[in-house]
Parts: structure tokens; sequence; C-alpha cells
């Protein structure tokens, strides 16, 4: 382990120093796209202008022979185009293929200062963030780069799960992690063959009446996420990272999808993977507090004065605690509105009426 008095020195000589803080800004999507796919990569700058965060993929659902091509893409992409506030990601291959060097040497020797992060698949502990941190130190200090990159670790194996926690606070770099569903359910050896979402066998069923043990009884299917998305947002709020819900692979439903990701919304996740372009817009209005609940806390806000004490609205008791959890979502709230008046807009004429 490192002394906390060397956390935040460099890695290597001539690197830039670690961030102190992870920048807090929108990152309610996460787009997917193969830079090696001509079809996506043409889509691109107009996806720019739609999106929080553009993620060149080179790991799976790339093929084996296309991933140098995926790689050359996203030079070539990153080069071309100037995304303005939209952030550029990459998912490099896992650090067991013969890929991920590669990966690292060639997109941050040639794209380094477009690149805000990278995310490392498959990360089993913070041995896993250790190697990352160091090499990315060495090729930052080679490549004269001025800004750190960040890292985001998906959550896909069971020794992730164990381990996450430590995978949080492994470096000053650490920006995030997200779920990785389907890799986690095949390391668990879950038996769901589902890119995340539900299961209609994950269930639980109210009590027999009388005798009959078939009659009446109603079962609601459960979330088989909600543990691992729980204990991720845990892991991340206590180091200072942002947790997102990985891929929901029933592109088609777009009614479960906007489920999966407004469960994984209220616990505390910050945003989604989108796969396909339907996706984009599901995750922002679900990522995007909803006009009535930012006005709610605005008037809760308003109402509790210096935030102490108690009082009543509407028949609820509001105190010091909820009045914090109102300024999460008024924070929120006001950070996503600085770059959308359209929303700024509905979240303001919601205020006005809830307030009077
Ligand atoms: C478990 C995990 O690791 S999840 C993360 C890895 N997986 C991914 O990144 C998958 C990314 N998404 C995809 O590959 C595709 O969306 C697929 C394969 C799921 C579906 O692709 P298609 O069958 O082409 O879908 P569809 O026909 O609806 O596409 C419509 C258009 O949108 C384009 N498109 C589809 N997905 C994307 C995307 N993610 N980004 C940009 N454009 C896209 C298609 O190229 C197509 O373009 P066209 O109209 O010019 O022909
Ligand atoms: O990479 C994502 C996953 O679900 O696996
Ligand atoms: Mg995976």
């Amino acid at each position: 382990m490192r002394s906390p008095k060397d956390f935040f020195a460099p890695l290597a000589l001539g690197a830039p120093a670690p961030v102190r803080e992870i920048p807090v800004t929108p990152s309610r999507m996460i787009h997917f796209f193969d830079p090696g796919n001509e079809k996506m990569a043409a889509k691109v700058p107009d996806l720019a202008k739609k999106v929080d965060v553009l993620l060149g993929n080179l790991e799976d659902a790339v093929r084996a022979d296309r991933k140098e091509a995926a790689r050359a893409g996203l030079v070539a992409i990153a080069k071309a185009n100037d995304f303005g506030k939209t952030q550029l990601w990459t998912r490099v291959n896992s650090l067991d293929s013969p890929w991920v060097l590669d990966d690292l040497i060639t997109l941050v020797t040639e794209i380094g200062d477009k690149l805000d992060v990278i995310m490392v698949p498959k990360v089993e502990g913070a041995q896993d963030i250790h190697y990352v941190d160091r090499l990315l130190a060495q090729l930052e200090a080679r490549a004269g780069l001025t800004k750190p990159l960040l890292v985001h670790a998906i959550l896909e194996t069971a020794s992730g799960v164990a381990n996450v926690e430590e995978i949080a606070g492994a470096s000053p770099r650490m920006q995030g992690i997200s779920l990785g569903p389907a890799d986690l359910a095949a390391s668990r050896r879950m038996k769901t063959t589902r890119v995340g979402g539900g299961h209609p066998g994950y269930l639980v069923r109210t009590d027999p009446v009388g005798d009959d043990l078939t009659a009446g009884r109603t079962t609601y299917q459960q979330d088989l996420w909600h543990y691992t998305v729980a204990r991720m947002v845990d892991a991340c709020a206590m180091h200072g990272i942002l947790p997102y819900y990985g891929p929901f692979g029933d592109i088609r439903d777009v009614v479960a999808c906007e489920d999966q990701f407004r469960n994984a919304f209220l616990l505390g996740c910050v945003g989604a993977w989108s796969l396909h372009p339907v996706q984009i817009g599901i995750a922002k209005k679900v990522f995007s507090p909803s006009p009535s609940d930012v006005a709610w806390a605005r008037r809760v806000i308003a109402e509790m004065g210096d935030g102490t004490g108690a009082v009543m609205i509407d028949g609820k008791m509001q105190d010091d605690a909820s009045v914090k959890q109102c300024r999460v979502v008024a924070e929120l709230a006001d950070a996503l509105a600085a770059d959308d008046p359209e929303l700024a807009a509905a979240y303001d004429a919601a205020t006005k009426e809830a307030l009077g």
C-alpha cells in the first residue's frame, strides 16, 4: 500500500500531478461505439452533440480481427474532431489480452491530450489499477501530457466485487466504476443469459391462502443487480468517485431499459451506458432529475432556512437530513441545467409553480 503522503505524487518523473477531486461533469450516458465500424464512426460528430460521454470501444463487441482497425479508428476520430464539452473516453482491452499494451501505448501517445477517461475491463483488485496507474504515468511523461488521464473500472468479476472498496480507492486517477452485468454473470456462474436487466425466474411469491399452493399467489420479479449496484455505490461514495449502471442488452425493450436505469439512478448512480442511439434519450431522461422532484427539493431547501431544525411541508417532516437529500437533487439539477437551457427552463417553471 502506498503511503498516504505519496498518494498524490506522480508515479513517473515528468508525469502530471494527480487530481485531488474527480471532476463532476454530466455523464448521464456513456455512449459506446466501435471506432473501426465505418457506419458508426460516421455518426460520431453528430452523436457528440447529443451525449455527455462518447466512448470508443476496443474490447468486447469488437471482433479479434478488427482490434487494430478499432484502435486506429479511434486515433483518427479523436484527431479529426473537437468534441467541445463532450468527454471522450475509451474502453481498452482487458489486462490479460494481447492487445492492451498497444492500446495504452498508442492511445496515450497519439491522443492522450484528447482523452478524458480510460475504462479498464475485468478489474479483479487494486493490483490491476496499480499496474495501469504506473504505466499511464510513464506514457504521460513521455508524451509530455499536462493533464492526467483518469481511470474507470468495470465491476464484472466475482473478485472485483469482493475487492470493490480497494479498487475504488486504489489511485487518485479513479474516476468511477460501472457494473458489467454480462461478464459478472459469467464470472459468478449465474444462470442468466441476458445482458443486464431482470429475469422472470428471479422472484418472490406471496404466501398461500389455505391449502391451495397455486391459487391467487402473486409473484414479483426482483432485481438481480440490486446487491452489486448498492455495494458499488457505497464503495464509490466512500472514495469520492462516480458509480454507473453498465449495459442493457435488450435494445428493443426500451421500457425495461428505462426501469433498470431508473433503479440505478435512485440507488445513487450518475449514468449508464448507451449501446444504441435509442438508449441515449432514455439515459438523458432518467439521469436528469424530474422537474417536480427538483421543484420539491428547492422548496424544502428554501423553507429549511439555515438547514437545521424540523418543519412540516405538505404533511411531511423535513429536517437536517432531508435537506441534505434535497441538496443532492438540487445540485445535480443545477449542474445539468448549466449546459441545457431547455432543462433549466423546465426546472425553473416547476419551481415557480411549487413556490407559488
Ligand atoms: C457486454 C458489453 O460489453 S456491452 C458494450 C459492448 N457492446 C457494444 O458496444 C455494442 C454497441 N452497439 C452495437 O454494436 C449495435 O448497436 C448493435 C450491434 C447492438 C445493433 O446494431 P444494428 O443492428 O446496426 O442496429 P440498427 O440497425 O438499429 O442501427 C441503426 C443505425 O444506428 C447505427 N448504430 C447502431 N449502434 C450504434 C452505436 N452504438 N453508435 C453509433 N451508431 C450506432 C447503425 O450503424 C445503423 O446505422 P445506419 O442507419 O447508417 O445503417
Ligand atoms: O462489459 C460489460 C459487461 O456487462 O460485461
Ligand atoms: Mg464485459
